[in-house]
């Protein structure tokens, strides 16, 4: 078996390859793209860290490539479905860095306060600067914390020893946690217009993009500092630029960036601006744990088959896993329709197997229905091996239970889960041997096909309310790929399940939610 270390790997791991009966390991970091796919074509297993571009392109050249570890926890280097279609297992080291990164949003914070980088670059250049260099103590300051994960949390308790006042706003953590651990829990308003100092720690996917743009700094308080460790585009970069300049935000730290290496840009130049080159994870104690890390989890998979930490692939033996594949793939697709029907602080999950399931063990399949529950909130970091720890330590409860015959079904899936706000029931089934269908939304029969573009709508039973959708839709070129309409007891309201060729934008969601008999329209994507 071949490795390839492309990326800079902390020594332990590549000596850890070296000692390994049966594996080789070549390292050789910083080749350009072309370079690198004209060898990928010789390795079993590839590691990397944020450098390397894991593509499709590379991807069809890796014809025995098996595995993909990433030492550290951000993955959007790699495109995991094009690994995932071609059968690729794609791992990272979840953990190994949160405390470093942690500490590295508590030095900048201080860094930024204290004025350090302009104070040593004054001093350097012969310059006594002294009043214009005066700063303000964090003690007794609001510290606002968006997105309470791992790394959040640590955040949160050092800021909690430096005696400042820690707010928390994280929409999928109930605020009895967050209270639990000793913190404030906000809603991101109350958030922005308490906090001194706003540090986020959210994962990059569309919902925090952005996160960070001129409505919200303008809810701020004048004066407040920004601090971004997590991934660059959280914080939009140009009306972060205006913020400072108009005086509203009084100072940003930045260790990562929309484009990185992001070159001199007008928003680095400014004084009140500090940055890193993505030092989060850089710390010899940190990356000493994710190069052990990844070489012990790559070197178990290449040897025994064992998957630890894998985004894309489920933890099941072969055989089990040729009978659960189609229920694999409805109970993932399940959980993320439950996840985006309610978008709220999860309480509990109770899966109930109705029907033909006695022998089988369903756990790798309550397991996917999690993954896909979870993996809206927290992304790169779900996977089929922890996301019921994620769950337990959420304070989720998830129930499983196996009940024999089903009236309509040879075997029925049932997923109910309790928010903070309400309760959800979702049904599904396979017809045939492969195919998955969701069968019931709560009190609504249907039989829909859970993949792609898609969307649930809520109407009066009304003539006219299927047209005016099928014309919204065709005005915008928006092409119908099937559509399923039920109806509930009273007959009096129907619920629509559409699946179009393209997304819905958000304009056109808005102009459907604006039709006369339209009651609800939640965009989904499976
Ligand atoms: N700078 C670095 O070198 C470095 C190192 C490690 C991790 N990171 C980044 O740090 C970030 C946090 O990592 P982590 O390990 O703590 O992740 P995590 O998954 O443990 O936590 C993320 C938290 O964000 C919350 N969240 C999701 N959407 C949210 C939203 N819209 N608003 C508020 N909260 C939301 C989730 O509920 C979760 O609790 C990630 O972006 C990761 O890529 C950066
Ligand atoms: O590898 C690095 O230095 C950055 C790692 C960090 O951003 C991560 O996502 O783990």
């Amino acid at each position: 078996m071949r490795v390839l270390v492309s990326d800079n790997l902390g020594e332990i791991g590549i000596q850890m390859f070296q000692e390994e009966e049966g594996i080789e390991v070549d390292v050789k970091t910083g080749l350009p793209p072309e370079e690198l796919k004209s060898i990928i074509g010789d390795y079993d297993g590839l590691v990397i860290r944020s450098a390397t571009k894991v593509t499709e392109d590379l991807l069809e050249a890796a014809t025995r490539l098996k595995v993909v570890g990433r030492a550290g926890i951000g993955l959007d280097n790699v495109d995991i479905p094009a690994a995932t279609k071609r059968g690729i297992v794609v791992m990272n080291t979840p953990g190994g860095n949160v405390v470093t990164t942690a500490e590295h949003a508590i030095s900048l914070m201080l860094a930024l306060t204290r004025n350090i980088p302009r104070g040593t670059s004054s001093l350097k250049a012969g310059q006594w600067d002294k009043k214009k260099l005066q700063g303000r103590e964090i003690y007794n300051k609001v510290l606002g914390v968006v997105g309470f994960g791992k790394i959040g949390s640590i955040v949160a308790d050092r800021a909690r020893g430096l005696r400042m006042r820690v707010i928390v706003y994280d929409p999928y953590v109930t605020p009895e946690q967050i209270e639990k651990a000793g913190f404030e829990s906000a809603s991101l308003e109350e958030l922005y217009q308490k906090a001194d100092y706003i540090t986020v720690h959210v994962p990059k996917m569309k919902e925090t993009m952005g996160l960070l743009n001129k409505d919200a700094f303008a809810q701020m308080k004048d004066g407040v500092m920004v601090i971004n460790c997590a991934r660059g585009g959280i914080v939009n970069e140009a009306d972060l630029y205006d913020a400072i300049t108009s005086g509203k935000v009084a100072r940003a730290a930045l260790d990562v960036f929309e484009t990185e290496p992001p070159g001199a840009t007008p928003l680095i130049e400014l004084e009140e601006v500090i940055c890193t080159p993505h030092l989060g994870a850089s710390t010899r104690e940190a990356q000493t744990n994710v190069a052990v890390a990844v070489a012990d989890q790559i070197i178990q998979y290449l040897k025994t088959g064992t998957i630890i930490n894998a985004v894309n692939v489920p933890s099941v033996t072969g055989e089990l896993l040729k009978k659960l594949s189609p229920f694999l793939t409805l109970g993932n697709r399940m959980g993320c329709l439950q996840a985006q029907l309610c978008n709220e602080p999860l309480k509990e999950v109770v899966i109930e197997y109705t029907g033909d399931f006695q022998e089988l063990d369903m756990s790798p399949v309550s397991t996917e229905i999690l993954k896909g529950l979870l993996t809206p909130m927290i992304q790169d970091e779900v996977n089929s091996v922890n996301a019921p720890v994620i769950a337990k330590e959420r304070g989720i409860k998830v129930t499983e239970t196996t009940n024999a015959g089903s009236e309509d079904y040879l075997n029925l899936m049932t997923v109910r889960i309790v928010t903070t706000e309400t309760t959800n029931m979702v049904s599904g089934a396979i017809f045939g041997q492969y195919e998955p269908r969701v069968v019931k939304i709560n009190k609504f029969r249907l039989e829909m096909i859970p993949e792609g573009h898609s969307a649930i709508i809520h109407n009066l039973d009304k003539p006219g309310a299927i047209g005016s959708i099928g014309s919204t839709l065709g005005n915008h070129d928006i092409n119908i790929a099937q559509m399923q309409v039920g109806q509930d007891e009273d007959g009096e309201h129907n619920i629509i399940f559409l699946r179009t060729d393209t997304p819905i934008p958000d304009d056109v969601v808005e102009e459907l939610r604006n039709l006369p008999l339209i009651k609800t329209v939640t965009p989904l994507e499976l």
